[in-house]
């Protein structure tokens, strides 16, 4: 019997696919299996694994430059395999090392299934980009970062796409920003990411250098900045945004929930929303009904096997 293999592009492809009908490509961020699987119910066509998110929810620690490769692609390759038709964006920080250790993120990333990913120009002792206080490396350096990036992807025969992310607005100004995003797309990046953008003037022109470019621009808007610009989806798409990711989508909701019932408790009382949720409910949520379908089957299966060999 011939073992058939699932049909259909690969995440890269996938994602790829999705960046040309020319519609901004609205996506989650998410940080673990829960936030994935609520994303994935929610119909999202693209994932964002932010790595914000990741550092707090797998380490318990701030954005802070402190989460490995290891923990990286580990925390990727079970987000992207839970729906591997949905492709995955993940946060690549620095790459975690020099031009080897980013080809090896790389490397690891096309095996686990991600679809994209972005690497960007700060110093390895990163921090979030709208935090006060980031260095970035010099233009040579972040381009030997992406160049290794362009050259495991040709090696392994992969599409997955690179976003080259620059934070240098904040250190290096505006012109320098915009000039290491074409370098990086010289280089073979597929997406350029001007990190923490504040104006609109800033927006428009960073949009305006690669519209009509085949290189979509990627937004990230995080609710809440002190630093960065705010924009709605209807907004993005006036822009022509290519991507627009949302890293603490799920984050913050989480952490004013959870909150709010923790205190609760330590109050002594039980919050009413909690009892709206039946176990099964969230259990269904994360695939209780399709493992379940699966063990049937295979139990089934050997029931019928061993009565045919009694
Ligand atoms: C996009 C980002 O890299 C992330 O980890 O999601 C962060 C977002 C954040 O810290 O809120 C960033 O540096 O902007």
């Amino acid at each position: 019997m011939s073992h058939q293999q699932e049909q259909g592009s690969s995440p890269g492809g996938r994602l790829r696919e999705l960046l040309a009908n020319g519609k901004t490509l609205i996506c989650p961020g998410v940080y673990d299996g829960f936030s994935a699987r609520m994303a994935l119910a929610a119909g999202f066509k693209c994932l964002y694994m932010t790595g914000a998110g990741v550092s707090m929810s797998r380490i318990g620690m701030a954005d802070l430059g402190l989460t490995t490769q290891t923990e990286m692609v580990e925390t990727a390759g079970m987000i992207a395999n839970i729906d591997p038709k949905t492709p995955l964006i993940a946060d690549a920080d620095t790459g975690y090392g020099t031009a080897i250790n980013v080809a090896r993120t790389v490397e690891r990333y096309i095996t686990v299934g991600v679809a994209g990913f972005h690497l960007e120009d700060q110093v390895v002792t990163k921090k979030c980009g709208h935090l006060k206080g980031k260095e970035c490396v010099n233009l040579g350096e972040y381009l030997s970062r992406i160049k290794a990036a362009v050259e495991v992807r040709k090696r392994r025969n992969s599409d997955i796409v690179i976003i080259a992310r620059t934070d240098s607005l904040a250190t290096q100004g505006f012109d320098e920003a915009l000039h290491r995003l074409k370098a990086a797309v010289k280089a073979g990046a597929d997406v350029a990411f001007l990190e923490a953008i504040k104006t609109e003037e800033q927006l428009e022109t960073y949009c305006a250098a690669f519209r009509g470019t085949g290189v979509p621009t990627l937004f990230n808007m995080v609710q809440g900045s002190t630093v960065g610009l705010k924009i709605t989806p209807k907004q993005a798409e006036e822009y022509g945004l290519g991507i627009v990711i949302y890293p603490g989508l799920c984050l913050v909701p989480a952490y004013l929930g959870i909150t709010s019932a923790l205190k609760s408790l330590k109050d002594g009382t039980l919050e009413e929303s909690c009892e709206k949720v039946p176990p099964q409910e969230i259990f269904q949520v994360c695939g209780m009904n399709e493992i379940q379908e699966l063990d049937r089957e295979v139990n089934e299966w050997v029931q019928e096997f061993e009565k045919d060999n009694e």
